[in-house]
Parts: structure tokens; sequence; C-alpha cells
């Protein structure tokens, strides 16, 4: 049994609250344990992850969030600036499934973060979980 950390970007309640349902869900359907930690944007995820991987506590992570586009470049830093640093932190050895949804509009996200729908966060946590396997194969 593995214990999975969710780190989860608290922009937008609604949207939020879908993604987390899904990932749980994951998790918890294949027989692991999870724990959330909550940030205040998806800039603050990476940074959050690595604090918490200092710890050992936890064997994989899932990030969580919502972009949506705005009217100024802000949205290609949030978005590109997250991603990039949850991808260096996956080089660096850490299981993470990123489940950040960056859309244009609410309707997007809202299809891509309902877990009847598209179940972004259930493929996120699934991602991890995957990840966390590879891990234990190279024994990392
Ligand atoms: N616009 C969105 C943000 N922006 C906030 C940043 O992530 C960050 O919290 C702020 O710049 C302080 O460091 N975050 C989201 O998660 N989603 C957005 O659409
Ligand atoms: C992430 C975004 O693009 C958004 O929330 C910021 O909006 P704006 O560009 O209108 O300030």
């Amino acid at each position: 049994m593995a214990h999975i950390l969710i780190v989860e970007a608290r922009f937008y309640d609604h949207l939020n609250d879908m993604l987390l349902a899904g990932a749980r869900r994951a998790i918890e359907s294949a027989g692991h344990t999870h724990e959330t930690l909550t940030v205040p944007g998806a800039l603050e995820v990476p940074g959050a992850i690595a604090l918490a991987a200092a710890t050992h506590d936890y064997d994989a992570y899932v990030a969580i969030g919502v972009v949506i586009r705005g009217e100024t470049y802000h949205f290609e830093i949030v978005a590109g600036e997250s991603a990039r640093a949850i991808m260096a932190l996956t080089l660096d050895g850490l299981a993470i499934g990123n489940g950040i949804l960056t859309t244009e509009n609410e309707e997007q996200a809202i299809r891509r973060a309902d877990p009847e729908q598209l179940d972004k966060g259930g493929g996120a946590a699934e991602a991890a979980l995957a990840m966390l396997k590879l891990r234990q194969r190279f024994d990392a």
C-alpha cells in the first residue's frame, strides 16, 4: 500500500472539488491512502511538492488545479511555469501525476474535471501510481 499526497491549487473551488473527487476515487480504488495539501495557486504546487518530498512521508504526488486563460500573458506564466517545475521534480525522481488543467474557458475545465466525464483528476492519480511502479521497478 502506498501513501499519496494530493497537492491542490485551490483557485476555483467547484472545479477543484471535482478534480479531487476523481483523484481520491482512483487512489482508493487502487487500495492506497492519501492526504491533501492545499496551496493558493498553480505556481505554488511545485514548491509544496518539493517541501513535502523532503519529509519522505509520501510515495507519490498528484498535482491538482485549474488555470483558465484570462486577458493577459499571465496564463502562459502560470500554466507553463507550474508544468515546467513539476516536470523538473519528476526528473529528480519523484513520482508525480500532473492534473493541473490549462483551459481556454470554464466549459472546457468542467468537462475535464468532472469524474463522470473526462476525469482528469483520476487520470493524474493513475499516472502518479504508474510512475511509482516504475520507481519501484528500478529501485529508485
Ligand atoms: N490565474 C491563476 C492562478 N494564479 C495565481 C498563481 O498561481 C499564484 O498563486 C500567484 O501568482 C501568487 O504566487 N493560479 C491558478 O491556480 N489558476 C489560475 O487560473
Ligand atoms: C491565469 C490567467 O490567465 C488569469 O487568471 C489571469 O487573468 P488576467 O490575464 O485577465 O489578469
